[in-house]
């Protein structure tokens, strides 16, 4: 768990422009997580429950598929979503990477998902000894500005691509093993999955940062 050290805004600033953003009431503790996945969605609250300090409101907008390294896709997504926004907003983006394949799919996998499904991604492999992969969230928080620095938050999960095994929910769950676990994400309670998974990293490390800003600014 980490998150950016170099765009790590002091607290009395990131709390300036949480309450001078544009589109907001002077003291609004609000911020919009901007998805077009319903299931991320779902997960995120789940994760945040009510320990959150600002309210968590969902926008659902299709933002564009960035192409590059996940940090500068994650900062690109928060700028165009602050662009759309024009307030404080958080979006995430999500990899998921094999190390056979130098990390790639990694963030293309939503397409590689769509057109192979998770038996597609399991017999990509097939060639390949080497299973292990790494599921990647980056959660990126934008004060409001497109011109803003973007905080990001990440977590990662290790693991192995396997025939896919249950539920078929979400994306591709029933072939993501974690490691030092029998059970597929697919396999796995909701509350199983947030404990280890690359998503409740990511969204905890944001929680516990805006947790100790609003400490220290009350
Ligand atoms: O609007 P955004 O937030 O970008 O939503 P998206 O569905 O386009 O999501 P990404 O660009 O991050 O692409 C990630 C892909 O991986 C899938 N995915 C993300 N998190 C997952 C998880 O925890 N388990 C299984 N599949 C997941 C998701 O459905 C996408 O197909
Ligand atoms: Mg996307």
């Amino acid at each position: 768990m980490f998150h950016s050290r170099a765009a790590i805004l002091s607290g009395q600033r990131l709390l300036g422009h949480l309450r001078s953003s544009a589109g907001m009431a002077a003291n609004s503790r609000r911020i919009v997580f901007v998805t077009g996945n319903a299931k991320k969605l779902e997960e995120v609250k789940q994760i945040l429950g009510t320990g959150f300090p600002y309210e968590v409101v969902a926008k659902k907008v299709d933002l564009p598929e960035y192409q590059g390294e996940p940090d500068d896709i994650s900062r690109a997504k928060a700028r165009e979503a602050a662009k759309q926004i024009q307030g404080p907003c958080v979006v995430e983006d999500t990899c998921l990477c094999f190390n056979a394949l130098g990390g790639l799919p990694g963030p293309y996998i939503k397409w590689f998902l769509e057109k192979i499904g998770p038996e597609g991604l399991y017999r990509m492999l097939t060639g390949w000894e080497d299973k292990s992969a790494y599921a990647m969230c980056t959660m990126a928080f934008s004060p409001g500005n497109p011109q803003d620095e973007v905080l990001l938050f990440k977590g990662i999960a290790p693991g192995k691509i396997v025939d896919p095994r249950g539920s078929r929910d979400f994306g591709w769950d029933p072939c993501f093993q974690p490691e030092g676990f029998e059970k597929t994400y697919g396999e796995m309670t909701k509350e199983e999955k947030h404990e280890i998974s690359h998503r409740g990293r990511a969204v905890r490390a944001m929680q516990e940062y805006f947790l100790k800003q609003a400490e220290q600014n009350s």
